[in-house]
C-alpha cells in the first residue's frame, strides 16, 4: 500500500489553545479535523517542511518547537506517516486558503472535535499533557 509522509503543525498561542483545521470537501478526507500542514518534499527536512507548508497553507510563518509523535495510520487505500511537533506563529495571522475553516480550540477542548484517525495519537499526549500537569499539582 502506498505510503505518504505528512508533517503536522499543533500551533498553539499564548491562551494554551490549539490551530484546528477543517478539512474541505475539495480535499481528501473532507469534513475530519486535522493539524495543519502536509506531505514533506523529498529531501526535505520535517522543520523546513512545516514551515513551507503552513506559508502556503495558512500565508503565515512558525516557529517549529518540540517533537510530539510520529506514528503510521492504515486508511483503507493509502497508509499515513503523521509526524507533529509544537509550534508558535511568529508573523502574520492564519488564513483559511484551502480548509473549510480554521479554529482555536482550548486544550481541554480538542477531544470534541472530529479529528482524522491519524491524529488521534497526537490528541492523547495532548490531553495528556494537560493532564499531567493537574495531577503533578494535586499530588
Ligand atoms: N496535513 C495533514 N494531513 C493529515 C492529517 N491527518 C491525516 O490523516 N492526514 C492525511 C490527509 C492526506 O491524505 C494527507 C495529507 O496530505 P496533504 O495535506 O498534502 O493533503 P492534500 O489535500 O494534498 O491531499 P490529497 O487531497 O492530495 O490526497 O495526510 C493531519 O493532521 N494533517
Amino acid at each position: 500500500m502506498k505510503q505518504v509522509d505528512v508533517v503536522g503543525a499543533v500551533i498553539i498561542n499564548d491562551r494554551d489553545e490549539i490551530l484546528c483545521a477543517l478539512r474541505s470537501m475539495k480535499m481528501s478526507l473532507p469534513g475530519y479535523w486535522e493539524f495543519p500542514g502536509g506531505k514533506i518534499e523529498p529531501g526535505e527536512d520535517h522543520q523546513a517542511a512545516l514551515v513551507r507548508e503552513i506559508k502556503e497553507e495558512l500565508l503565515c510563518e512558525i516557529e517549529v518547537g518540540e517533537f510530539i509523535t510520529d506514528i503510521v495510520h492504515e486508511y483503507p487505500t493509502i497508509k499515513v506517516r503523521l509526524i507533529t511537533y509544537e509550534a508558535k506563529i511568529i508573523s502574520g495571522s492564519p488564513v483559511a486558503t484551502e480548509h473549510e475553516k480554521l479554529e482555536w480550540t482550548a486544550r481541554k477542548d480538542i477531544r470534541n472535535l472530529h479529528w482524522a484517525p491519524a491524529d488521534i495519537p497526537t490528541i492523547d499526549i495532548l490531553c495528556c499533557e494537560s493532564n499531567g500537569w493537574e495531577r503533578s499539582i494535586l499530588l
